[in-house]
């Protein structure tokens, strides 16, 4: 087991070519969010706004739009009940990210289930919150893609079966080998898992126990993963910036929220950029 150290964080933000636009750091399709839900997948997009994501497309209940717009007017917006407008613009995404706040009713597995149908495999697919308690619900098959969970320990257990007393390295690890996909079981003491790789995430602090904090994560995720190339070296800089971010912040905070995680992501990558151009 490793620790997510400074030194992978450092060598993957990179800094930014000058002859770049915004097509170079990614396009991203975030899905989420039904009426009552709203603010996990405003929180999602604007953590993958904030984390430098080139485009950012949220598909949403219609009830959001005008507070989506209101919080991130970066964000373009789609209607998620539109099925043939996913089909139409999901693959035209690097990375789509689905679940935060998706909910679990008819509705929101049939969203699931037109991504799981269009999804190619080149493209990179996090899946958080509702989406993930939906395929064990549900016993979805999984789509032939680049796969990212990031679960916290509940979720892990209706996915994988494994009791949150028994999620030790050794079962989690031979889970998500059956998975074949990059895992963030998030606790208090959040791991990452991948193949045979498991890092422990040094950070983190009871501060950060409010609602939508895993929302933020997700979108942060997706905001690296869109970005830098080395795919799980995003996942563990993204897990490491957000709860460093909230490490400081709680120096002075008895609570930090997610929003004010998301605030200091263009400054946190700043300070942690290679220092050389590559
Ligand atoms: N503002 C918004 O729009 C928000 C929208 N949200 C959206 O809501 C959807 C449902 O997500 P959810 O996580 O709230 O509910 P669910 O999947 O039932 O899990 C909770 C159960 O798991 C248990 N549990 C055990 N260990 C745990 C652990 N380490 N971390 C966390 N829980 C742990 C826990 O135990 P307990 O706390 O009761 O002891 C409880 O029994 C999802 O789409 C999400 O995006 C939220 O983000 C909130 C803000
Ligand atoms: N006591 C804690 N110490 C460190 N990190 C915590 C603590 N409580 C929660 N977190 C972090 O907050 C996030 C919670 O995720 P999640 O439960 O999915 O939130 P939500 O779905 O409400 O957005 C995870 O990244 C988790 O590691
Ligand atoms: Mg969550």
């Amino acid at each position: 087991m490793t620790e997510i150290s400074t030194d992978i964080v450092n060598n993957t933000i990179i800094k930014r070519p000058n002859n770049s636009h915004k097509g170079t750091f990614g396009r991203v399709g975030i899905i989420g969010g039904t009426n009552n839900f709203g603010g996990a997948i405003i929180m999602a997009s604007k953590a993958c706004v904030y984390s430098g994501a080139g485009l950012t497309t949220t598909f949403t209940d219609p009830v959001n739009l005008s507070s989506l717009h209101t919080h991130i007017p970066e964000a373009m917006f789609v209607d998620f009940n539109n099925l043939d407008s996913i089909k139409a613009m999901l693959n035209g995404f690097d990375v789509v990210l689905i679940g935060p706040g998706l909910g679990t009713d008819e509705n929101s597995l049939t969203i699931l289930k037109t991504v799981f149908n269009n999804i190619q495999p080149t493209q990179k697919l996090i899946i958080d919150g509702s989406a993930i308690t939906l395929i064990a619900n549900h016993n979805l098959d999984l789509p032939d893609a680049k796969l990212i969970f990031t679960p916290h320990q509940m979720e892990w257990q209706r996915l994988s079966g494994i009791k949150i007393s028994d999620q030790t390295d050794e079962n989690n690890q031979k889970a998500v080998k059956k998975l074949n996909a990059t895992v963030v079981v998030k606790s208090h003491h959040t791991k990452v898992y991948h193949s045979d790789d498991i890092w422990t995430n040094p950070g983190g602090t009871p501060a950060q126990a409010t609602g939508g904090m895993g929302d933020t994560l997700a979108g942060m995720v997706a905001g690296f993963v869109a970005q830098f190339s080395d795919t799980t070296n995003a996942v563990l800089s993204a897990v490491y910036a957000h709860s460093a971010i909230a490490d400081k912040l709680a120096e002075n905070q008895y609570v930090v929220l997610p929003t004010q995680i998301i605030e200091h992501i263009p400054e946190f990558m700043k300070a942690n950029e290679k220092k050389t151009e590559s």
